[in-house]
């Protein structure tokens, strides 16, 4: 389905993001996966740069490890660059890099709210301006897939900070689709409910809340990083060639799932 892309992803070593590279991969596209920190060692070889650029190869497709900040403003740029050297383009952006560090809201230090709005919201503002200005510049259209989060539509005790920042990723991709229909370019969003990943790990293994997901989740289990992938693919693909605006709740059933 995406045979000769060129994709960049953000955040791109762990968790939803190699999930999203791996399925970029395996639908035929050279993938430039971005990170920001050594971790390897910290999260094993399940998962880690290293691994995701090895499993990408495996797969007979070309992979391009970058190093960078989204909260930097020359990161975009960076990740614009090594997709144009390596593979001559850019296709499709994947915004997924985001931060969630659980925290109450009352003594919440202003330097971390500043610090998630930074990397989830104004990180994805300028990686996807960088990569529209690249698909602009080439003149065939493209593919913006930013990760959202059920987060955009609920709230969370802990997430004060993070859930306005999902809420600002979607809200962003319904205007820059407005603005890149006329150049080709789709932005959508992907809105994943209860993912298993280092970022949750913690909260989503023998807790309160972890007993209330799985009652509250219809399909019974929670998210896989490559549910994810899979339909990032869809909406990178001509599969999704009249969607550009929209969002899709990936959550196995959480959200409707009042009662
Ligand atoms: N897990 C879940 O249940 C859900 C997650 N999401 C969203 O999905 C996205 C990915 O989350 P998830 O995979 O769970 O998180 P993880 O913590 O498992 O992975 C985060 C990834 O983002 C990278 N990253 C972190 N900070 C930065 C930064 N400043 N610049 C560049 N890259 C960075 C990390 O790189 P490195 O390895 O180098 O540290 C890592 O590759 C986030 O946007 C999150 O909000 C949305 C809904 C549910
Ligand atoms: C961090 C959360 O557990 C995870 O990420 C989100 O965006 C949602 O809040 C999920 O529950």
């Amino acid at each position: 389905m995406l045979q000769g892309k060129s994709v960049i992803v953000t955040g791109g070593s762990r968790g939803i993001g190699a999930g999203i590279s791996r399925a970029m991969a395996k639908a035929g596209a050279d993938v430039v996966v971005n990170y920001f920190n050594e971790n390897d060692a910290e999260y094993g070889q399940t998962d880690g740069i290293e691994a995701v650029v090895a499993d990408i190869e495996a797969m007979g497709q070309r992979a391009v490890a970058v190093e960078g900040n989204v909260a930097d403003p020359e990161t975009g740029h960076k990740l614009v660059a090594a997709a144009v050297d390596a593979f001559g383009k850019v296709d499709v952006l994947s915004s997924n890099a985001g931060i969630c560090p659980f925290h109450a809201f009352l003594d919440m230090p202003v330097e971390l709210m500043r610090q998630v709005s930074a990397v989830n919201y104004e990180g994805s503002f300028m990686v996807s301006q960088a990569a529209a200005r690249q698909m602009v510049a080439q003149g065939h259209g493209g593919a913006i897939i930013a990760t959202s989060s059920i987060s955009a539509l609920v709230g969370g005790e802990l997430q004060s900070h993070y859930t306005p920042t999902k809420a600002a990723v979607h809200a962003m991709m319904q205007s820059v689709a407005i603005s890149m229909g006329r150049h080709g370019i789709r932005c959508n969003s992907i809105m994943p409910g209860a993912i298993m990943t280092d970022l949750n790990r913690d909260v989503l293994t023998g807790t309160e809340t972890a007993e209330y997901f799985q009652k509250r989740i219809p399909l019974g289990r929670y998210g896989t990083p490559d549910d994810i992938g899979q339909v990032a693919v869809f909406l990178a693909s001509d599969m999704a060639a009249y969607v550009t605006g929209a969002s899709i709740l990936v959550d196995g059933g959480m959200f409707v799932n009042l009662q």
